[in-house]
């Protein structure tokens, strides 16, 4: 399974997060986020971590030339969609970053927002299936009613995102079994500064293995 830790934001953390065991690590590119990083400043962090790491850029309705650019400044190995991006900007942007992972976030509200996910499965990679909060576009630290991905067959690989913490992470990955796993707030002790005592208790939860910090 796949364990993304999101809103990285400084090179110490990442990689003792990476080392504790994540697959991916994601970097927030939305100005208005607290998470919010220069390309600059993800550069020097992902040039820095082991190499099968992934490495995310977290957009929200950004033009395209600004994502390629700054996947281009930064060696990002994917790109998240967390706004209202559409399946041909998706496209598009496949076009232009072949070699690079396409995530489409979905907030879901009701099971129809699932649905979403016909119209963009052949454009994309991955789906990330989020909290809807109608004031915040992600890291809210909310969950959403799992009960809606009960019987619901992905055509892609999906994460599950969304107020996932150590206390109800293996709730979440026993009702929905997901292909990988996405956590912000729920491994923080304020925006952007990672617990690594939350995030090693989480893999120990998982794994049921201790963590040496
Ligand atoms: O994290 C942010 O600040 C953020 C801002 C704008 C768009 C997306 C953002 N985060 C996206 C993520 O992938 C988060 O990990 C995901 O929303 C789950 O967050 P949380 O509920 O805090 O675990």
């Amino acid at each position: 399974m796949r364990i993304k830790i999101c809103g990285i934001t400084n090179l110490e953390q990442g990689r003792a997060i990476a080392q504790l065991g994540a697959t991916a690590l994601g970097f927030i590119c939305v100005r208005k986020s607290p998470r919010y990083l220069l390309p600059e400043t993800i550069g020097a962090i992902t040039s820095n971590l082991p190499p099968t790491v992934s490495r995310i850029g977290v957009f929200a309705n950004t033009d395209l030339p600004e994502i390629i650019s700054i996947v281009q400044q930064t060696q990002l190995t994917g790109v998240q969609l967390h706004g209202l991006e559409s399946p041909q900007f998706c496209q598009q942007l496949r076009s232009q970053l072949p070699d690079v992972e396409l995530i489409k976030a979905i907030a879901v509200k009701t099971s129809d927002s699932l649905d979403q996910t016909k119209i963009y499965a052949d454009v994309v990679d991955t789906f990330l299936f989020d909290a809807y909060a109608p004031q915040q576009l992600g890291g809210t630290g909310k969950t959403f009613n799992w009960e809606l991905l009960k019987g619901f067959t992905s055509p892609r690989p999906w994460f599950l995102a969304g107020g996932l913490n150590p206390n109800n992470i293996q709730r979440a990955l026993k009702m929905t079994q997901p292909d990988g796993i996405d956590l912000s707030s729920g491994v923080e002790q304020s925006p952007g500064n990672k617990d690594l005592h939350l995030v090693a208790n989480l893999f120990k939860v998982i794994w049921k293995k201790e963590y040496e910090l």
